[in-house]
């Protein structure tokens, strides 16, 4: 059996007295796309935050139960929280490159690790920007402000900048949901291509897109997950009401 990459244990999240995760329990296993679906505010990001500690930079954040990697819980105080975000990347709904060369975005955190050569930067900025499918549109610029790009090429530079420092696991948030279909699709095929390496979480209001390229899906609702399970049986054969009425478009 496979063990999981990241295991959530009846974790609970308030914002100040607000619960907005009631106690949700979930694996995820590695070379796996999970989807995270579900109504507008049922707690997707929040849950998807949870996984590397974004939320705690807010300070009326409450979090209790545990997330495990490896068997560790990433809420413990001993947690270096700037390596928990190299192993656990994110990926924001609206591309956010750093108003720098195309070549300085995908290089900044191999920069900052201090550690290689100029050569080497060199190489895993090609590769990062070749794993995230955009070498081809940005190779003649990458010394031009990644700010001149289109919104999709900025999005797949923003990928290549989370693959730069090898991270096991990337989460992403509506990755595709500020871009044209086209730009979407190439995004699809690129997270397609990286699951043979990489674990990935992704939150979507786009239930084709879960069903094209997620392994497993969770449905949640109210704070609650609802049903997780393989995406098939979600989308073929859900075996609660409410994950039926949400997919068939009866509401959210
Ligand atoms: N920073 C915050 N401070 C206070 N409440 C928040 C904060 N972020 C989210 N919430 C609340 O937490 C609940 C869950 O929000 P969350 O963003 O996780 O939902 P979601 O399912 O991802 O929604 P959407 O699909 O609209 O992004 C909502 O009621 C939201 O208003």
């Amino acid at each position: 059996m496979t063990k999981p990459i990241i295991s959530t244990q009846d974790v609970h999240l308030f914002y100040g007295k607000k619960e907005v995760l009631k106690g949700i329990s979930m694996d995820f296993y590695p070379n796996e796309i999970t989807a995270l679906i579900g109504p507008s505010g049922s707690g997707k990001s929040t849950l998807l935050r949870s996984l590397n500690r974004m939320n705690d930079l807010q300070d009326d954040v409450t979090v209790t139960g545990s997330v495990n990697i490896d068997g560790k819980n990433i809420y413990a105080p001993t947690t270096n929280k700037v390596d928990l975000r190299k192993r656990v990347g994110m990926v924001f709904q609206q591309p956010n490159p750093f108003p720098f060369s195309v070549y300085e975005n995908v290089a900044y955190g191999l920069k900052l690790e201090k550690k290689h050569t100029k050569e080497e930067i060199d190489r895993i900025v090609e590769e990062s920007l070749k794993a995230a499918a955009v070498w081809d549109d940005v190779k003649d610029k990458l010394h031009e402000s990644a700010l001149s790009l289109s919104g999709g090429q900025q999005q797949r530079v923003c990928i290549a900048r989370v693959l730069a420092v090898h991270p096991e696991v990337i989460l992403l948030d509506e990755p595709t949901s500020a871009l044209d279909p086209i730009s979407s699709g190439k995004i699809e095929n690129m997270l397609l291509s990286l699951k043979d390496e990489y674990t990935i979480v992704i939150v979507t209001h786009n239930m084709g897109q879960a069903s094209r390229i997620s392994d497993k899906t969770g449905f949640f609702l109210d704070g609650n997950l609802v049903e997780y399970n393989k995406t098939k049986h979600i989308f073929m054969t859900p075996s609660e009401k409410e994950t039926d009425d949400y997919i068939s478009g009866r509401f959210g």
